[in-house]
């Protein structure tokens, strides 16, 4: 197919029209001679191809006879039908109009002409198959831009991703004794017996003996003097991540002489710094190490302080272990002048794949510059920014920095993972994709391949088809006549965990809290103490609380408005069954809703989201309660916004 007539380039503008004629026309016999000497050429070298050609005619006349022959062949009586037919076709046209007939005709004509003009064109072609210059203009007519079918594209990964070091996800099943696991120091083992752990989890025995080993010839060089490879963890939620990093850097940093920043961990919430603070405190007693948070749960000035000190003229780290969110470590590493990570060996990222999301804050670039910060004092462990591998680069020796990434749903994208740059990255996880095969015809779609995550061996998944009123009616259900305690709700919105609050409070007989971002930190930190405790039934909640959150004996969790994400749903549900321990899950569901979200949850790996039918009969005796309730919950909600307007 022709698509474009290319124009070549006739030398400078002329404003002498006549000599600018002149000229085009001598290119143009120069280009024709040209082709011409060309096809001539192609000839005398391939004389096979005029065999060929004969022998093309001799088939397009054999085709014609063939034609003609068939024609004849037609038994009469159809003949006289078709010609009885083109007559009457010709005569109730005239009728309408008298120039059809005539159009009628010159159809044939044309497409005798067309037929011309394409073994013309096709004559065109050189023997080469390349086009030879139009007729009219001689220039070459450039095609061949068929519409071709889309290949299925198959992702390949890279090897450490296609091919990680498994971890068993049975917890139950796999339980190692903690002194069968090599590399342990006896404090360290005495303190996790004195914490009741007698066992270490799958995800536990894997890792810390690989984090041990990077250490095993001091904070300065790994195994073999190379600098040690940096470690990904993709495990289910509740399976141990925790310790899987606590514990190997509390015994690599035990015996420090002097106190600097020598790990971080970032996490993307206040609650889960805190939950992570609070586990490393737990094992660095005893020690002389100091952790310190900086999550903004304190005023700069207070962080500041339990950072760092001025000694005279310098300033002397206060902390071996500093856990953080994003937004307050940039906030140090700008405005602190104390604060140095110079000394840092271990970044820790829990949660990867949502803190790789959060990388618009260049968090790691900042905490990358200030580990290979220049002009420092630190002349014994000078530190560059490793770039490739050779026998200079090797020499002098200095401090590695070793990243630890963790998630329950950590992405298998190369390309984000890249931004992170991990050196000779080694991969642990329980989901073996393998060089997966995505089935998509576009290369949209396999630019995002359904990903496989794990979800707990303990959690039975269920779903309830109902319909938008019927929803809150189905959660009071659970709670007041199927007797469900510590229940953890999801809702997709604030306003909207907000509403289900009050209804079910207003609806009265169920101790219910709400926690999203419209309680402050203490009493978020409150609410989920009493949780913990089960003073609180049920706690209805934005995703402030979907990840990472470990409150013990969360029995069920209940999406109230179905995750839009899978990512979303495994971490929502992940809050119960962690451990070993057994959960449920329940999500509400709307007709519309149904199909995409079982697809998307089938997808992911789960091993089956059962039907669970709640008949209306069973809601009737609530109804007219409901309905009450209704009315008050609109009262409330106008007396809470009046209240607010008058605030402003
Ligand atoms: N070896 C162990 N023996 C007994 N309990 C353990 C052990 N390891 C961890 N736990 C407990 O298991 C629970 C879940 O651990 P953790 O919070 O580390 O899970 P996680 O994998 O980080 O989950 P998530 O992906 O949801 O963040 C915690 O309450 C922790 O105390």
């Amino acid at each position: 197919m022709s698509l474009f007539l290319m124009n070549r380039y006739l030398g400078d503008e002329d404003d002498d029209n006549t000599g600018k004629e002149s000229r085009s026309k001598a290119l143009l016999q120069k280009l024709q001679k040209q082709a011409k000497e060309r096809e001539q050429q192609a000839l005398s070298n391939r004389p096979h191809d005029k065999a060929e050609k004969a022998e093309e005619n001799d088939t397009d006349e054999k085709e014609v006879n063939r034609k003609r022959k068939t024609t004849e062949d037609v038994p009469i009586q159809s003949k006289e039908k078709k010609s009885k037919k083109k007559a009457s076709l010709l005569k109730t046209a005239s009728a309408h109009d008298k120039e059809i007939p005539c159009e009628f005709e010159s159809s044939t004509d044309e497409k005798q002409q067309n037929r011309e003009e394409k073994k013309e064109s096709e004559a065109c072609s050189d023997a080469s198959g390349e086009p030879k210059g139009s007729s009219q203009t001689g220039f070459p007519i450039l095609g061949g831009f068929e519409k071709k079918t889309v290949q299925k594209v198959h992702r390949v990964l890279p090897q450490w991703l296609a091919q990680p070091d498994v971890i068993q996800k049975d917890i139950k099943r796999n339980l190692i004794p903690i002194s069968s696991v090599p590399g342990i120091c006896p404090k360290i083992l005495k303190r996790l017996e004195k914490n009741g752990i007698d066992n270490f989890f799958p995800v536990q025995a894997e890792v810390i003996p690989a984090v041990l080993d990077g250490v095993c010839h001091g904070l300065l060089m790994g195994r073999g003097g190379y600098r040690p490879r940096d470690i990904c963890v993709s495990a289910p939620t509740g399976s141990g991540k925790t310790l899987a990093f606590v514990v190997p850097i509390i015994q690599a940093l035990s015996e420090r002489v002097i106190c600097q920043v020598r790990a971080l961990v970032l996490l993307p919430t206040k609650e889960l710094a805190q939950q992570v603070y609070k586990v490393f405190c737990t094992y660095a007693e005893g020690t002389s190490l100091k952790v310190v948070i900086v999550a903004g749960q304190k005023s700069f000035a207070t962080e500041q302080a339990s950072l760092s000190e001025d000694r005279g003229r310098r300033s002397c780290s206060l902390a071996d272990i500093v856990v953080a969110t994003p937004g307050r470590l940039v906030d140090h590493i700008n405005k602190n002048d104390g604060f140095s990570l110079q000394h840092l060996r271990f970044l820790v990222i829990d949660e990867a794949d949502r803190m790789i999301d959060s990388m618009h804050q260049s968090w790691l670039k900042l905490v990358t510059q200030a580990v290979y910060k220049k002009g420092s004092d630190v002349s014994i462990f000078g530190r560059r920014e490793p770039g490739p591998i050779t026998a200079a680069s090797l020499l002098p020796a200095q401090m590695p920095l070793q990243k630890l990434l963790f998630s329950a749903t950590l992405t298998q994208n190369p390309e984000k993972l890249q931004q992170l740059g991990l050196h000779q990255p080694r991969l642990f996880s329980s989901v073996h994709s393998g060089t997966s095969v995505h089935s998509g015809t576009s290369t949209q779609e396999a630019s995002q391949p359904m990903e496989k995550f794990n979800f707990p061996e303990g959690l039975t998944e269920y779903y309830i088809p109902c319909t938008l009123s019927k929803k809150p009616l189905l959660i009071l259900h659970l709670l007041l006549r199927l007797k469900f305690s510590t229940v953890l709700c999801f809702t997709n919105s604030r306003e909207a965990a907000h509403r289900l609050f009050m209804l079910v409070k207003l609806f009265g007989g169920v101790q219910v809290a709400e926690f999203s971002s419209r309680l402050s930190p203490s009493e978020r930190k409150k609410t989920l103490k009493d949780f913990e405790q089960e003073k609180i039934q049920l706690l209805i909640s934005t995703d402030a609380a979907s990840r990472g959150i470990d409150i013990q004996g969360v029995k069920c969790v209940v999406n109230y408005d179905a995750p839009q994400f899978i990512r979303t749903y495994v971490h929502r549900v992940g809050r119960t069954a962690r451990a070993g321990k057994s959960g449920m899950a329940f999500t509400f569901l709307l007709g519309v809703q149904e199909k995409n979200f079982l697809q998307m949850v089938r997808d992911a790996g789960s091993s089956g989201v059962q039907k669970q039918i709640i008949q209306s009969e069973s809601l009737r005796s609530m109804e007219a309660r409901y309905e009450e309730t209704l009315v008050e919950l609109g009262n409330a909600i106008k007396d809470e916004k009046s209240k607010k307007h008058m605030a402003l």
